[in-house]
């Protein structure tokens, strides 16, 4: 702008931009300082001289040039720009070239790595194949098998076709899966920088080493897959493995679990979703179990009894071992028919006479011979029940019925039960009529009487044999037995006596010198003295064998009733005996019965459903029930006491026995008895001196008897006792509302007409309309002609008025009764 100037301060030419800069010191000072700054050219290319210039702009035109450069610079400087842009062309196509290997290469890995993993899955499946051809040919034919081996061969190069087309051509669309990976790639190539980064990424990882390393991390990633898809698959598929469960009679919740190979937690779960509230140490019924194994999908195999009872299993007899056996006879028949009689003169002794009431009470056996030589086995039962609870303990020991129906009586109730015992048996009958020495008898009489309960007798054209005896004369009983003879001929009885005995237990009892004794009656084989054995809970060695007669012998063949000694517990009737090799296997099963009847207890109390629980509930409160215990002389007799008592009761009353048990009265049993309000019932037994002292201080009953049938009177009056009056109602008249009145002091009154009946003031009354009871009640007041009246007959007009109730209309109508209470009786 302005030239310099000797006084001016020496600055900047042209273009500068003078500026003022205040400095400050320290003391106040301040020095302001001339700063100037010159701008900077700016060369702008004028519009067209670039592009001109690139190729044939004239180098020496200074117009289209930057100030100061010369054409040689400008022409080097333009030579350059052009041999930029050419490397940059030449980057661009090599990067592109660079990106295509790079994208080959992952094809190509790609490609491999889906050829091992199918490798690896052919291999899997060639593996399955070969282990399910190996089952295969076991079970099939060699022929079978040898057409099967091939084909895993064939399916190879089926399977390797494709692998070979990924081999030549490293990215085709061979499988969807791989043409789904390359179409994302393509579209996160498309999305941006950064997906394209993350490729180049992996392009340098693998470039450095690292392609091994993510190969194979790759490849680590997808077996940890795999192996979890597996694991999972591998899982289902146990689950429905079908295992098969052995199921006991009774079964640990926890132990079912483990059987099944389930988690406990399920198992319970599930008896809890079927209403049984259980815990895993609780333990469950077969049958329930069963439906537990069911619903996870098991198979059950029941196991009827532990294996340690397959020592005893029964081992078919060959017909050549098989001779002949004497058949087991029981005398069945109605009370007082003469069973007991018929036995005793068959045997030719007097049985009768020692017992109580001329019933028989004890369960004996006992074996005759005829006068042809034919040897007989009698049975004799104190009446059906315990011939039902032999035959349903699995003791089958009946062969033939004798059914006794005195001539000058006919078929009574107990005639009727012994024929449908016999027939559910399927056991033949002989009828025989006794007492046909009797004036009264009547035999034709007991044969058309057996008509109507289908046993149609030989005298009848039928096919059951029928004898007339006298017990008491000894006519036809010689012909008993032939019939006898002759039906057990027809049955071809047949035992093996040379093999391990097996036997029924009639009877059992607690003696005082001998210990527990067993009336056995020997079913198959031969049971020796020394012989181990199991009998149903109870094991032993037959110490000693006595028979009928009370002689000892040395053994028991076939149809022989035999007492047996030597057994460390009591039986119970309907045991079945089984001679077994050694003391340890005797032992082992008795205690394994002994578990499992135990376990089969615990199980009946467990397994209550909750609507189980509930109606029991219900029941008990409604339900009044006689306590009692029973203590009698032997085993059969407490057992048809307490079968006795079952059937006494109905839906209000039932008698419950507490205890039952062989021999005397003890203190114990007192104290149950007090404990529980209850009586006790001696059969044949008699309470020891302490007991009665303790009965007497505690005020507990003791009631003696020996006849079955008083107990079973005394026991019904007593239960009958509980029974509430029943309340009978009786409808004694029907009145219709004509008109209804209001009458001040009493309020609505009814006009009526008695239609029916009487109309009574004290009876009670219900209000019927459209034949629907809106009240129950009384009468307030029940008037004719304004007179209070006690009654009104039919066909007469009254006025009533309801106690406490005035919703009444005309044409309802009224209904009249009277209650009564009726004390009631057990049958
Ligand atoms: N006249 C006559 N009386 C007989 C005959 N058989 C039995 N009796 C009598 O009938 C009564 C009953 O006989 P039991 O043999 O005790 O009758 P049961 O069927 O065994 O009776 P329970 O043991 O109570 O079931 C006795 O008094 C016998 O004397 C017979 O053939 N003729």
């Amino acid at each position: 702008m302005s030239d310099s100037d000797g006084k001016k301060t020496l600055g900047l030419r042209g273009g500068a931009r003078p500026g003022n800069v205040k400095q400050s010191f320290s003391h106040g000072r301040t020095k302001s300082v001339v700063v100037e700054t010159k701008r900077k050219r700016v060369v702008v290319p004028k519009p067209g001289a670039g592009r001109g210039g690139s190729s044939s702009a004239p180098v020496g035109d200074p117009s289209r040039r930057p100030a100061g450069i010369t054409d040689v610079e400008m022409a080097r400087r333009l030579k350059a720009v052009q041999l930029a842009k050419a490397r940059e062309a030449e980057d661009i196509a090599k990067r592109a070239a660079e990106e295509k290997e790079r994208e080959e290469s992952r094809a190509r890995r790609r490609a491999e790595m889906e050829q091992k993993e199918r490798e690896q899955r052919e291999a899997e499946e060639r593996a399955k194949a070969k282990i399910e051809e190996a089952e295969r040919k076991k079970r099939e034919a060699e022929v079978a098998a040898e057409r099967a081996a091939p084909a895993p061969v064939a399916e190879k190069p089926a399977g390797a076709a494709p692998r070979t087309a990924n081999f030549g051509k490293p990215a085709p669309a061979a499988t969807p899966r791989k043409s789904d990976r390359e179409r994302d790639q393509r579209q996160n190539r498309g999305k941006g920088q950064a997906d394209s980064r993350r490729s180049g990424k992996l392009t340098l990882g693998q470039a450095t080493g690292g392609a091994g390393n993510r190969h194979r991390s790759m490849a680590s990633m997808k077996r940890k897959q795999e192996r979890a898809r597996q694991k999972a698959m591998g899982t289902v598929e146990r689950e429905k493995v079908f295992r098969e469960v052995q199921l006991p009679e009774a079964i640990l919740v926890s132990e079912l679990a483990i059987r099944m190979a389930e988690r406990v937690g399920d198992v319970v779960k599930s008896l809890m979703n079927m209403g049984l509230m259980v815990t895993q140490n609780q333990t469950i019924d077969a049958d329930t179990a069963e439906l537990i194994i069911e619903e996870f999908g098991h198979k059950m195999v029941r196991v009827s009894d532990s294996d340690v009872e397959d020592v005893i299993n029964e081992i078919d007899d060959k017909d050549e071992d098989l001779k002949p056996r004497p058949p087991v006879v029981t005398i069945m028949g109605h009370v007082d028919h003469g069973k007991t009689s018929i036995l005793d003169a068959i045997r030719d002794a007097r049985v009768v006479a020692g017992e109580a009431g001329g019933i028989t009470q004890h369960i004996g056996a006992y074996q005759v011979q005829t006068k042809e030589g034919a040897v007989l086995s009698f049975l004799d039962t104190p009446g059906h029940a315990a011939f039902t609870s032999m035959r349903s303990r699995g003791a089958d020991v009946t062969d033939i019925v004798i059914l006794v129906v005195a001539a000058d009586d006919a078929v009574m109730p107990q005639t009727i039960e012994a024929i449908n015992h016999a027939q559910a048996a399927n056991v033949p009958m002989i009828v025989a009529i006794n007492k046909i020495d009797k004036p009264a008898a009547n035999p034709t009489k007991v044969r058309t009487d057996l008509l109507q309960h289908s046993v149609i007798v030989e005298e009848m054209s039928g096919e059951v044999q029928d004898v007339e005896v006298s017990a008491t004369t000894g006519q036809g009983l010689d012909q008993l037995l032939e019939a006898i003879a002759l039906q057990a001929e027809i049955l071809e009885l047949k035992a093996n006596p040379d093999r391990a005995a097996q036997g029924a237990v009639i009877e059992a009892q607690l003696d005082v010198g001998r210990g527990p004794v067993a009336t056995v009656l020997v079913q198959n084989g031969t049971l020796r003295q020394g012989d181990i054995f199991v009998v149903g809970e109870q094991y032993g060695k037959v110490r000693a064998l006595i028979n009928d007669k009370g002689e000892r012998i040395k053994e028991a063949g076939p149809s022989v009733p035999v007492e047996v000694l030597g057994l460390n517990g009591t039986p119970e009737a309907g045991d079945v005996l089984n001679v077994t090799e050694t003391e340890a296997q005797a032992r082992e099963i008795a205690e394994y019965r002994a578990q499992a009847a135990k376990d089969k207890r615990a199980a009946a109390g467990a397994a209550t459903t909750l609507e189980q629980l509930m109606a029991k509930a219900k029941d008990d409160e409604n339900v009044s029930e006689l306590p009692i215990l029973v203590k009698a002389d032997v085993q059969g007799s407490a057992e048809a006491i307490v079968q006795a008592m079952a059937k006494i009761g109905n839906d209000e009353v039932r008698v419950r026995v507490l205890h039952s048990g062989v021999g005397a009265i003890t203190e114990t049993d007192i104290g149950l008895a007090e404990a529980s309000g209850a009586p006790v019932f001696g059969f044949n037994v008699r309470a020891n001196t302490s007991a009665r002292n303790t009965a007497n201080q505690k005020g507990v009953e003791i009631r003696y008897y020996s006849v079955i049938y008083d107990l079973v009177d005394d026991v019904k009056a007593a239960a009958s006792g509980l029974l509430s009056n029943e309340i009978r109602e009786n409808f004694i008249g029907y009145a219709n509302i004509k008109e209804v009145f209001k009458v001040t002091g009493i309020g609505k009154v009814a006009g009526c007409l008695v239609t029916e009946g009487v109309a009574r003031r004290s009876a009670g009354v219900r209000l019927l309309r459209d034949n629907v009871v809106i009240h129950e009640g009384t009468l307030k007041t029940l008037k004719r002609f304004k007179d209070e009246v006690p009654e009104v007959q039919s066909g007469q007009e009254c006025g009533m008025a309801f106690e406490n109730y005035d919703d009444i209309r005309p044409d309802d109508v009224i209904e009249i009764f009277e209650r009564e209470e009726v004390t009631r009786t057990l049958k």
